[in-house]
């Protein structure tokens, strides 16, 4: 029986107030999002996190003071390793490795190795792929493997922005929403979480992953006449981040009079984007701009055809034949345009 460790990718948040500040300077001081040399970047994450941190702690103060990301994360990989290990021949074992909170990639890699299994598996939380996020993490991790001596054989999975449990997952969560509009008719917002525009334009697929998502959720929902739409929420800083943001949505919705049933399209758990920004500050807007109704659907978190497509993706990646020869960027959905470690 082949030991299988599955190391779950998500970006992390403040397990407490003081944490607040640190976990934002991690955040800016990765040459993933900051794009400057080092002494300068430093200088920058560090000026940037204090500005921002009496914001972060407002945003954070809604949900007690911390981040639901790790529990809920935690969740995932308790459902997904059940899964694995459903009758098959293989013992896999999950591990969480967040980017810019506790637990750290260098911790992480230490306890896979500790187990000693005889295949990693690396599977980035995020449905469409950016360098930002799913690249950036499995940088990291490589980085912290390559220091401890991990030398396991290990596969990527890069991104799965049509991944068919993915899908069915969200058409199975938007549907009961859709018929709690009882008013004025809906409009389905797919909000992502946004990137600047420049990063885009850079190659970053990201934008073109998340309007896949969106197109086959609508596909597989089946509806005709559907009024749907995406857009890019949270944005910081006074760059140009993606277009149209979600509040500019929010405010055309008020205009025209009618519902909206919002869909977070990129994150697969609950925090403080979904809880605060999407539950709190955007029904508030939509209220104060008329929108009539405003339904929020849930992330697909441990819901049964999302798990188990991840779990089907695992069960691939261990076929040695589907890997490339680094044992990364394999992309099962056929996105051509993922440029995860491509270089
Ligand atoms: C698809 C996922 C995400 C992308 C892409 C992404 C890019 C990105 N984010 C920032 C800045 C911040 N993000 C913050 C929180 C946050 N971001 C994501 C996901 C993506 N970020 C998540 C899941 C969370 C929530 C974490 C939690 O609550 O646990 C924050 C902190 C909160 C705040 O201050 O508003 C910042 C800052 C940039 C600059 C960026 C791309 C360049
Ligand atoms: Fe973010
Ligand atoms: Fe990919």
């Amino acid at each position: 029986m082949a030991k299988k460790a599955v190391v779950l990718f998500n970006l992390g948040g403040p397990d407490g107030p003081a944490a607040v500040e640190p976990f934002l300077f991690n955040l800016f001081y990765d040459p993933a999002i900051i794009r400057l040399p080092t002494p300068l970047r430093w200088l920058v994450a560090k000026l940037i996190s204090r500005r921002r941190a009496p914001v972060a702690q407002e945003i954070y103060a809604f949900l007690g003071g911390s981040s639901p990301i790790l529990p809920q994360t935690e969740a995932q990989a308790e459902a997904l390793e059940n899964k694995l290990n459903e009758g098959g021949t293989d013992s896999y074992k999950t591990f969480i490795c967040m980017r810019y909170w506790h637990p750290f990639a260098a911790d992480v890699a230490q306890e896979v190795k500790n187990w000693a299994p005889d295949d990693v598996i690396l599977l980035p939380l995020y449905p469409q792929f950016s360098s930002t996020t799913s690249a950036s993490s499995i940088k990291e991790w490589q980085e912290a493997a390559k220091k401890i001596g991990l030398d396991t054989p290990t596969a990527g999975l890069c991104c799965y922005p049509t991944m068919a449990g993915l899908i069915s997952a969200y058409a199975d969560l938007i549907a009961p929403k859709l018929a709690e509009v009882s008013g004025k008719p809906a409009r389905l917002l797919f909000s992502a979480h946004g990137l600047p525009q420049k990063i885009v334009d850079q190659g970053d697929p990201y934008q073109w992953q998340v309007e896949r998502t969106a197109e086959k959720v609508v596909e597989k929902m089946g509806l005709e006449n559907l009024d749907w739409k995406v857009c890019y929420q949270s944005r910081v800083g006074p760059m140009k981040w993606l277009e149209p943001s979600t509040e500019t949505e929010i405010h055309r919705a008020g205009e025209d009079g009618i519902s909206l049933v919002i869909v977070p399209i990129a994150f697969v758990s609950e925090h403080s984007e979904t809880l605060v920004e999407l539950d709190i500050e955007y029904a508030k807007l939509a209220k104060e701009v008329g929108v009539d109704e405003y339904h929020r659907v849930n992330t697909v978190g441990v819901h049964a055809d999302f798990i188990a497509g991840l779990a089907a993706m695992v069960e691939k990646l261990s076929d040695p034949s589907i890997r490339s020869e680094s044992g990364m960027r394999i992309c099962p959905s056929g996105y051509k345009d993922c440029l995860m470690l491509a270089s």
